[in-house]
């Protein structure tokens, strides 16, 4: 192994705890460690040579080519686990997530959406026959789907998709088309060239009525030359932001035709007569969504795990300037600004992943009672899952791309790593659920359940809205943790009141019930990420003393230090919402940021341990800046030196253009 950087070595050498401890408390146990690092060490072996040029260097074509070819190994891993039997619903998740993030589908895989999409709305919307059909298939990757629901018209407003399903009794079949180019769906992963089905989201028609959005699966292409079937227009919608290894499709039709059982029935059927049979909650097809939200916090957790990881050993390692005169140059880890653009989101990594798996396992209790005919608690998943989607990849992209900040000039080279995970990050904001209208969701479920809050029984995540309006909930302002999550929850309970009131005074003034929700809408928007905040700051408290309880005295300290940490930089973050809606005073505030210089300064000896902890092998990381030894100079100087434009001396176009120019001659 190559010579460790010395200052890397000097922060490893001071850390206060044991960076294996933590490591096996975020994977959930030492056999969880265990095996996540197998699947890594057997996934990079097997992909070891396949990176001839970086990718960064080829066209969208070749990426999409390359990514097909890491895709095809990294998924018969998978394949692999489900032969072997080792596949529970958490593994599944485990897995995905991490492959995804892996490096070898470092700007997205063309199948992503096969596993994360595909196969859970099949395991959500078809009935156990259907299941029985299509998932051997689809796990053992001899069929490899997407989900076609985004139209070029249409993305958030799915009742008004105009792709239609229309029964036809004599044949028992559905005729599906897209009668208008705004009815072209548009966007899936992996639809342009990858996949052979797809389940298409459209209007379904039987005996002239229409019935409302249903799923249903296709095949687009032949299962042995793969060529569009017939009625089928597919193909690529171009280059984008990031994503590029990735063939996001678009999808024309004109009279396909599908058997009937080719649409997901478990919820809603179609009789072979034509007669339609009513979903107990329409929104049960949207089961689906639920669960890919779910799913993102968690990669947003090993996105940032990754980007915090890069800019905290670099930090480590690049010194710029002298702190005071005659003394060696500092690294930049030790001015207070790095710190506070760093470690917050260390922080962050660790609030959210407690919150996820909190998600996971209030999604699995629910999915379990919806399957008993319990549908009580599907709209607080629902709220739970919108916002926690739409805070989670805001937050990440924002970290991430303070993180590039914080690396400076590097940090903008594509070998750093940072700028494809911005990318990928940054289009998470938009999938799956538009963060704006994400979050006018949960201000939804806000609204009605403030409307009742006297007489209703709440549900445990906004049991805090009776609460904090009794009096003296916060009776004097102390800075603790504790009082700063009661000031959260009574500015989360402040925001949806006060836009409550706003709305209900617009409609006595005579404003329609929909413009007064529109012209509330910002404030709506802003109570929804308040109380989102109260979520994910409560969970991080309470997950994290569970932990502490598990642990030794110096992670414990470290422990603390980073909820500290979360709780304080959000409070002074809010610091105008809570002048707003909590007694806090001028005093407090100043104290409150000198408590937040001291919890950096805490931190600081600990940096490098804490990123080592998330233990991103090098293979996964992909980063000049960010690797284990800190040979950041050496990497990109060799990163540098695979320029294709380092091939040859003299560029061609300097004969052509450049010497006839300077010479006057063109
Ligand atoms: C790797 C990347 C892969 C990416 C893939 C993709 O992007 S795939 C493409 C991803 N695309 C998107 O994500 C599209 C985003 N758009 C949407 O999800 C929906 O169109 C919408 C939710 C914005 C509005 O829908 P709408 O106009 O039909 O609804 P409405 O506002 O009239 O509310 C009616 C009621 O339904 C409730 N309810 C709603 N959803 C759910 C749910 N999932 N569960 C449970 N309940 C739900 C709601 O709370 C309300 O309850 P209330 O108050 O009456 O008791
Ligand atoms: C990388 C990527 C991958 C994707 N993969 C898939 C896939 O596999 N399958 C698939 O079906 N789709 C996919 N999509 C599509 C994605 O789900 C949609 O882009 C998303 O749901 C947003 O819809 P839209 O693009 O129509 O945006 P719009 O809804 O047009 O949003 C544009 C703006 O209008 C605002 N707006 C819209 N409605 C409202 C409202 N009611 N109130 C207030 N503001 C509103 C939004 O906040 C936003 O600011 C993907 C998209 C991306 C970027």
């Amino acid at each position: 192994m190559a010579k460790i950087n010395e200052d890397l070595q000097r922060e490893r050498d001071k850390c206060t705890f044991k960076i294996a401890e933590l490591t096996t408390l975020i994977d959930g146990g030492r056999d969880r460690t265990d095996a996540r690092r197998e699947r890594e060490k057997v996934l990079l072996s097997r992909t070891k040579d396949l990176h001839g040029v970086p990718e960064e260097y080829l066209s969208h074509k070749e990426k999409y080519e390359s990514a097909i070819k890491n895709s095809v190994i990294l998924f018969g891993i998978v394949r692999q686990m489900q032969e072997e039997g080792k596949t529970s619903v958490t593994d599944y998740r485990d897995v995905i997530t991490s492959l995804l993030a892996s490096a070898q589908t470092r700007d997205g895989s063309p199948m992503g959406v096969h596993y994360i999409m595909f196969m859970p709305a099949i395991l959500n919307q078809g009935t156990e026959e259907q299941q029985a059909q299509w998932m051997p298939r689809a796990w053992n990757s001899s069929i490899i789907g997407t989900y076609a629901q985004t139209e070029l018209g249409h993305g958030t407003f799915i009742r008004g998709l105009e792709t239609t399903a229309t029964y036809d009794p004599s044949t028992k079949e559905f005729v599906l088309n897209t009668p208008t180019l705004t009815s072209y769906k548009w966007w899936p992963g992996g639809l342009g060239h990858t996949v052979n089905y797809c389940i298409v989201v459209a209007q379904l028609y039987s005996k002239g009525q229409c019935h409302g959005i249903h799923s249903f699966i296709l095949q687009v292409r032949d299962e042995e030359t793969h060529a569009p079937l017939p009625g089928i227009k597919v193909g690529d919608i171009g280059a984008k932001l990031g994503l590029n290894s990735v063939d996001n499709g678009f999808l024309g039709l004109d009279n396909v035709r599908i058997p009937r059982n080719h649409m997901l029935m478990k919820h809603a059927q179609v009789l072979e007569d034509g007669t339609y049979v009513k979903s107990k909650n329409s929104k049960l097809n949207y089961g689906a969504m639920v669960f890919v939200r779910v799913v993102i916090v968690f990669d947003m957790v090993n996105y940032l795990s990754k980007a915090s990881t890069i800019a905290v050993r670099y930090s480590a390692v690049r010194r710029q300037c002298h702190m005071k005169e005659g003394a060696p140059e500092t690294q930049i880890l030790d001015y207070l600004t790095q710190q506070h653009k760093v470690f917050i989101s260390i922080a962050t990594t660790h609030a959210l992943r407690v919150t996820a798996n909190k998600l996971w396992d209030t999604f699995n209790a629910v999915t379990e009672e919806l399957g008993g005919g319990n549908l009580n608690r599907l709209p607080e998943l629902h709220a739970l899952a919108c916002c926690l989607k739409a805070v989670s990849t805001a937050d990440t992209a924002n970290c991430v791309e303070r993180c590039r900040l914080a690396c400076g000039g590097h940090g903008y080279m594509q070998s750093s790593n940072l700028p494809l995970t911005y990318g990928l990050v940054t289009a998470a904001c938009t999938y799956e659920g538009e963060n704006t209208v994400l979050l006018l969701q949960t201000a939804r479920f806000l609204v009605k359940t403030w409307q009742n809050v006297d007489t209703a029984k709440l549900t445990p995540t906004v049991e805090y809205l009776k609460i904090t309006r009794s009096k003296g909930f916060i009776d004097k302002w102390q800075n603790s943790i504790e009082c700063i999550i009661k000031g959260f929850q009574i500015v989360a309970m402040g925001k949806i009141s006060s836009s409550v009131d706003h709305m209900q005074q617009r409609i006595s003034n005579g404003m329609a019930l929909e413009d007064a929700w529109n012209m509330t809408s910002v404030q709506l928007v802003s109570a929804a990420e308040a109380h989102c905040r109260v979520i994910i700051m409560s969970t991080f408290y309470e997950e994290i003393n569970k932990a502490m309880a598990t642990v030794s005295p110096e992670l414990r300290k470290v422990l603390q230090k980073l909820v500290e940490l979360y709780c304080v930089y959000w409070a002074l973050e809010k610091v105008g919402d809570l002048l707003q809606y909590a007694p806090i005073a001028q005093s407090d505030i100043r104290d409150m940021k000198s408590w937040y210089e001291d919890i950096l300064v805490e931190l600081r000896p600990n940096a490098v341990a804490l990123v080592d902890a998330f233990d991103i092998r090098d293979g996964i990381l992909h980063s000049t800046l960010g690797a284990y030894d800190g040979r950041v100079y050496e990497r990109l100087m060799e990163e540098a030196l695979k320029s294709p434009l380092n091939g040859e001396p003299v560029n061609q176009s300097f004969h052509k253009y450049l010497k006839p120019f300077m010479q006057g001659k063109l």
